[in-house]
């Protein structure tokens, strides 16, 4: 969710305004998202370098963490219908007791919420949770629960701070123009895994680029969006994108996003 701070330096805005429309750009992606079908979504929500922004910065987000968890866990009526369950993915030794507290809350309130996962990467970082789940493995194997000769792929994952829970990356999306991952999702992205760039900053993401994102790779992979009001994905032959799609695959990778963002 890249882009925050340049978005309301480009606004004139102060810092946190930046952060609460991220904030708001997460609900409409997550409505499209669930709507078009994707069950699971990660969100980079705070990084373990970011604990090197201002104090007064990182209050801001852990505040805006809590409130929009809280209106997505249980006061929304759109999101109440998704069935989200609410999911820390993160060393949470590094967070302060009370907002802890409170998160944990938030992700108990949900647990009985099975259709689909908001897994909220905080704070995370890839490496961090590598180390994490082979700490974890090393312990288990001392204490004679594990077999060294046991230890595969899956006790691995099983081991994340996701506990086995993620399926592999779909998509990634980079917002705001940086092409890089910054420590995230090094081990979760497979090779069929796609990779998205946006130059949107992620506050100006929403849902034509969620959109767009996910009809893309669903072009891809052959599945096509069937019916627009239900917004139901149907697997077609290549013969049939053929016929639906006169114009190469190339030309689908440039969105017209600039002009659309107005409108968005
Ligand atoms: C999950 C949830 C409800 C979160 C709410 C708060 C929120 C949107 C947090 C993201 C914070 C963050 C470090 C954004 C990155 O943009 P940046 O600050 O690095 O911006 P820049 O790239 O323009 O400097």
């Amino acid at each position: 969710m890249d882009g925050n701070r340049r978005y309301a330096k480009n606004a004139g805005l102060p810092l946190k305004e930046g952060h609460r429309a991220g904030a708001e750009s997460l609900a409409k992606v997550l409505n499209c998202c669930f709507k078009l079908g994707v069950k699971d979504v990660t969100v980079y929500a705070f990084s373990i370098e970011n604990f090197n922004r201002p104090q007064n910065e990182i209050d801001t987000i852990f505040s805006l963490l809590k409130s929009r968890l809280a209106y997505i866990a249980n006061e929304d009526t759109d999101f109440r219908d998704y069935d989200v369950a609410i999911k820390i993915v993160g060393n949470r030794s590094l967070v302060p007791t009370d907002v802890l507290a409170d998160l944990e809350k938030i992700e108990e309130s949900t647990v009985s919420h099975g259709s689909h996962n908001l897994f909220i990467a905080f704070p995370y970082t890839s490496r961090d949770d590598i180390v994490h789940s082979m700490s974890e493995i090393v312990q288990k194997v001392k204490r004679n629960e594990l077999g060294v000769d046991s230890i595969d792929e899956h006790t691995v994952e099983e081991n994340f701070y996701y506990r086995g829970e993620a399926e592999k990356v779909d998509i990634l999306v980079r917002t705001s123009g940086h092409t890089r991952l910054s420590d995230y999702m090094l081990w979760q992205c497979h090779q069929d895994s796609v990779i998205e760039f946006s130059n949107t900053l992620w506050p100006n993401f929403k849902f034509y680029h969620t959109w767009w994102t996910i009809f893309k790779w669903s072009y891809y992979k052959t599945l096509i969006l069937e019916d627009a009001e239900t917004m139901q994905l149907k697997k077609i032959s290549d013969e049939e994108i053929n016929k639906r799609y006169k114009e190469p695959i190339k030309s689908l990778s440039h969105p017209p996003f600039a002009s659309v963002t107005k409108v968005a």
